[in-house]
């Protein structure tokens, strides 16, 4: 799917959150959405998915307006994978997954069939999680939850996957499985990511946000520079070249001091 996002500004209660976003995914493009806590990431998403309605530009999803299609045709072609999917209800990991075959139900096909049980396994299996089939979502880990949350977004069958920080709880194995997954997937994708090496990994293009605003954006290697890191972070780091693949590898070395940051050097004590 072909994502263009033009001119895009957000409220949420009485503040802007998002001002004048532009940018645009070929079918197949992996963007990441990077930037500092609170940048806009998680509300651009709800942007694209049409849950969030903007205030002035919009969010194309090849070639209609996301904000304006029927729920049930954007759930047909766009999943989105929350940060922290909390829902707390007395359900099976596999019942949760069945949730993603919804939008593809007929009229009077109430669900719970065989069909569905099968699929909803099969989208389980896909991310390695057979196994927690019959276990009740209030007991899963947070990794586990992440990956039932993912199985859900796939039984969806979307033609664009909305992710966001989809490796937050998972160790470090199943964060390099899931990272490589989604680029085998094939589909266009749009993930909101902290670890900015996850990024220069799994992206084909960076959206890098600074307070609603678009700071910088391109490949990897454009945006992830010393510079761009130093005034959007407040962090400096080395960018290095990894030598097999030449994609941009991150060492943060230390926060930049700046103007009425929280102090917390310890004070010298004083002499008895
Ligand atoms: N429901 C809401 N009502 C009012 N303001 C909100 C609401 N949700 C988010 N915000 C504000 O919108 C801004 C952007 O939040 P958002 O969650 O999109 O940021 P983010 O980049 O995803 O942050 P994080 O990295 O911390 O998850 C923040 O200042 C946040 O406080």
């Amino acid at each position: 799917m072909e994502v263009r996002v033009e001119a895009l500004s957000v409220a949420r209660g009485h503040r802007e959150v998002l001002s004048d976003v532009s940018f645009a995914a070929a079918p197949g493009e992996i963007v990441g959405l990077l930037g500092p806590n609170g940048a806009g990431k998680t509300t651009l998403l709800g942007a694209i998915a049409g849950m969030l309605a903007p205030a002035s530009g919009r969010v194309l999803l090849d070639g209609d307006d996301a904000h304006r299609l029927p729920r049930r045709e954007a759930a047909r072609r766009v999943a989105l994978m929350e940060q922290q999917p909390d829902r707390d209800i007395p359900l099976r990991a596999a019942d949760i997954v069945a949730l993603g075959l919804l939008p593809h139900r007929g009229r009077f096909d109430r669900g719970g069939s065989p069909r569905d049980a099968a699929l909803a396994r099969e989208a389980l299996a896909t991310v390695g999680a057979e196994e927690l089939a019959e276990r009740p979502w209030t007991e899963l880990s947070g990794g586990e939850r992440q990956r039932v949350s993912l199985a859900r977004a796939l039984a969806q069958r979307p033609r664009l996957l909305l992710l966001d920080e989809p490796t937050n709880h998972l160790d470090v194995r199943a964060q390099l499985d899931t990272l490589r997954f989604v680029a085998d997937l094939g589909i266009t994708a749009i993930a909101a990511l902290h670890d900015l090496d996850h990024a220069a990994r799994l992206c084909t293009r960076i959206v890098l946000l600074d307070r609603g605003r678009v700071a910088a954006q391109g490949a990897p290697a454009e945006v992830l520079t010393p510079e761009v890191i130093a005034s959007v972070y407040g962090v400096r780091a080395t960018v290095l070249t990894h030598p097999e693949d030449g994609r941009p590898v991150i060492a943060l070395d230390s926060a930049i001091d700046t103007p009425g940051a929280i102090d917390t050097t310890v004070p010298p004590k004083e002499a008895p």
